[in-house]
């Protein structure tokens, strides 16, 4: 609990910490990263570099003190990010170098007296205490699964299997043989790398795209050509390497009951965690509708055609509709269910606008946006939409 003069204190000075934004995160992190370059073993430095780990930081401690007497409100993003740090393997110490350098930063740039500062610390260490329970009590409920574990664990790379020109699977076994602990259908793994030739380790975050089977993990990736680790993992990663990889976690999973209709929405890789999703519905036996939404630019890049159609074939009521932005001419354009031009599920809503179907969305953030305001301006109620940015949060 804060006190009121501590909240007054701290909110009094949200509009010169909001003023200064950009220049007080670059600040911070530079500061940051000269005193404890250990921590660019952690921080995903390409996202340094194009301001989104920045404008995450900034916002969430914004969102933090605006909200000292209401942190309930904050559940969620508080929750989505602990699950977000147990992958990089956060612990209680790093939160004291953050919290040093972020009071350090606001005494350099704004100077604004003991009390400000003190009220700062506090708030800002009752925010560490809340992820640093919750962090603990996922380590500690991974480390009690059967097949679970802390931190990273060593895997091998069992199979690289192509998906489309620029989407690969990878698929790993523990390498000491023993099993592996479930997940949840929409949850991902990090992969942690430091290859010869890195400058820093890097971790990244993959959605499982397979059920669990308690011996393998499975994800896709599409090779972006600045990308660090996923070039490394199309042109340089073989089967029967070992790569480390962190305990599954995220809190965007489909949870729903056998009776609710679902929508599964997706672009690109996005689909990576809707896969998961829909294999569970299948595994279950799903009564309800399922429907299965997906854009792609066009035949040559559209990834799991055939893991769809076969996952779909086992569901009881599913249908599926398709995309292609730039179609070629050996697309199949208009026969069966492949269509040219952006996803537009304006004809889809109203038939399938059952007051129960849940729709999940996962794909870049504009497709999301795209895909939100058709829904929404089409009537479903906004509480039904579930999705995932990867990357620092965004709002729809
Ligand atoms: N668990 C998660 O949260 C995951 C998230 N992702 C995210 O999914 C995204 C996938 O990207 P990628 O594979 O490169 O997708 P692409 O850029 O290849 O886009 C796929 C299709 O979506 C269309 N599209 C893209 N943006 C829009 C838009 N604003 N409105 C309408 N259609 C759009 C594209 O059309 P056009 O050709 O016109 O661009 C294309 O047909 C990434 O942002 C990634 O971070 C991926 C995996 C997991």
């Amino acid at each position: 609990m804060i006190d009121a003069k501590t909240i007054a204190i701290v909110k009094s000075t949200i509009p010169t910490v909001v003023e200064t934004g950009p220049a007080l995160t670059a600040h911070f992190y530079q500061r940051m990263f000269n005193h404890n370059p250990e921590l660019k073993e952690i921080f995903n430095m390409s996202n340094q570099r194009n301001g989104d780990q920045r404008e995450a930081l900034f916002n969430a401690i914004c969102a933090w003190a605006s909200h000292l007497e209401t942190p309930e409100v904050l559940a969620s993003a508080v929750e989505k990010i602990a699950q977000k740090h147990t992958s990089f393997s956060i612990q209680p110490a790093q939160y004291d170098i953050v919290g040093y350098h972020l009071l350090a930063t606001l005494k350099e740039m704004l100077n604004p007296g003991q009390d400000v500062l003190d009220a700062w610390g506090k708030a800002y260490q009752v925010l560490a205490g809340i992820f640093i329970r919750r962090e603990a009590a996922i380590y500690q409920s991974n480390q009690n699964q059967d097949g679970g574990w802390q931190g990273t664990r060593p895997f091998r790379l069992v199979a690289k299997i192509r998906e489309s020109e620029t989407i690969t699977g990878f698929k790993f076994a523990a390498a000491d043989g023993g099993p592996v602990m479930p997940y949840l259908p929409g949850q991902y793994t990090a992969v942690w790398i430091k290859p010869a030739g890195f400058e820093n380790q890097e971790i990244r975050q993959y959605s499982l795209t397979h059920q669990p089977d308690g011996q393998h993990y499975s994800i896709a990736v599409k090779r972006d050509d600045k990308g660090l680790v996923s070039r490394w993992l199309h042109d340089c990663a073989e089967p029967g390497d070992i790569i480390h990889l962190a305990p599954p976690a995220g809190d965007f999973y489909l949870d729903v009951t056998p009776q609710t209709p679902v929508s599964l929405i997706s672009a690109g890789t996005g689909q990576t965690p809707l896969l998961a999703m829909l294999g569970s519905l299948a595994r279950g036996e799903h009564q309800a509708q399922v429907n299965w939404f997906h854009a792609a630019e066009n035949g040559r890049r559209h990834a799991f055609a055939g893991q769809v159609n076969h996952t779909g074939a086992q569901l009881r009521h599913f249908t599926q509709q398709v995309w292609y932005s730039k179609p070629e001419q050996t697309d199949a354009i208009e026969t069966g269910s492949i269509k040219a031009g952006h996803m537009d599920l304006t004809p889809y809503i109203s038939s399938l606008n059952d007051p129960q179907m849940t729709w999940w969305l996962c794909g870049p953030v504009g497709f999301m946006q795209f895909i939100a305001r058709q829904l929404v301006d089409n009537g479903v109620n906004a509480e039904h939409i579930h999705y995932e940015c990867f990357g620092p949060h965004k709002v729809l």
